[in-house]
């Protein structure tokens, strides 16, 4: 079942098609990754989807039932990238009120704050203020401020930046359980080693528009250039490719080849025993999410420019 579904999605600034006929879907329990270069219109979109931002066009559905900003407050948890916690309050007080906004009783929120602080080691916060939180600590608490509500849809813009490797694992982690148990979740990065990680499902926006859609190994398959990397027992031997492949690389103990699309893996095997070679591996080279990301987003200018606007 689709948790979320955007149809048409338009908003217009003076100067900006910021996101410009954008549709998409996201299954319950996704986890579901947003990326784009900057200024590609992810925060706008974001923010439509948050209710903070009316669309000028297009449709939102949420849960079944068209997104009412006002009512389905409680459905959605959303860690934007500027964090919004108050310096001086002290840690508990504010997530206790945090989470009373999001509609839990008090009980309910005292109790679910105790387990998510002894999870993410930070049971002795509970009367500090934030300003005495490092900013990795601060990102923490946003975090578990975000998800408490148990929303249904939880947004993280950039939920790794500042977080050291072992606090990082962590709220991985917790990202994973909470797939698992049932949220839906929309990540917004431009680190692409850790979509490729952690998201099932991505989208690509540029300049206000969807580029790509799919699955990561569906979009790596889609984008795959038939390179191999082929490794031997002793020297790789001195063949031709006989028409099969072209030969990109020599390594130590082996070679990269590019397969000609239609020739079988099996075909190319088959030569190099024929060779008397001893193979040691054969492996297929997948581009990664980053190479994809360069090539699409490629030839566009570095930053978006100034339009004018006359629809
Ligand atoms: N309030 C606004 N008024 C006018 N233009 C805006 C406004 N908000 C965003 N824009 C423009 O819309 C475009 C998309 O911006 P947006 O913030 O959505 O991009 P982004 O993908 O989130 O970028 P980044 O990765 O840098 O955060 C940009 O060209 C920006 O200048």
């Amino acid at each position: 079942m689709d948790l979320l579904q955007v149809a048409h999605l338009k908003k217009y600034f003076a100067t900006q098609k910021a996101v410009d006929d954008i549709s998409f879907s996201i299954s319950q329990g996704q986890i579901f990754g947003l990326l784009g270069p900057n200024g590609a219109g992810k925060t706008t979109l974001i923010r439509m989807i948050t209710g903070i931002f009316y669309p000028d066009a297009g449709t939102i559905t949420l849960d079944g039932a068209p997104f009412d900003p006002v009512n389905d407050i409680g459905k959605i948890g959303y860690m934007p990238e500027e964090r919004g916690l108050y310096k001086k309050m002290k840690i508990g007080e504010q997530a206790l009120y945090l989470a009373q906004l999001k509609g839990l009783r008090k009980k309910d929120a005292i109790e679910s704050l105790k387990t998510w602080f002894a999870k993410l080691e930070m049971d002795s916060w509970w009367n500090k203020k934030v300003e005495d939180l490092s900013k990795g600590m601060q990102q923490k608490l946003q975090f578990v401020t975000t998800v408490l509500h148990q929303p249904k849809l939880i947004i993280l813009d950039e939920p790794f930046s500042g977080l050291d490797p072992v606090n990082s694992n962590l709220i991985k982690d917790e990202i994973f359980n909470l797939a698992k148990s049932g949220s839906t979740i929309i990540f917004s990065t431009h680190r692409m080693e850790q979509v490729e990680e952690i998201c099932d499902h991505i989208i690509l926006v540029n300049k206000g528009q969807k580029i790509l859609d799919g699955t990561v190994q569906g979009v790596k398959q889609e984008f795959k250039e038939h390179l191999y990397n082929i490794t031997f027992a002793s020297a790789p031997p001195q063949t031709e490719a006989a028409g099969l492949f072209d030969i990109k690389q020599t390594t130590a103990n082996g070679l990269i080849l590019q397969k000609h699309p239609e020739v079988s893996n099996n075909q190319v095997l088959s030569h190099f025993l024929a060779h008397g070679a001893s193979i040691d591996s054969f492996n297929e080279i997948l581009p990664t999410l980053n190479d994809i990301f360069i090539r699409k987003v490629e030839g566009t200018p570095l930053a978006r420019q100034f339009q004018t606007i006359q629809d």
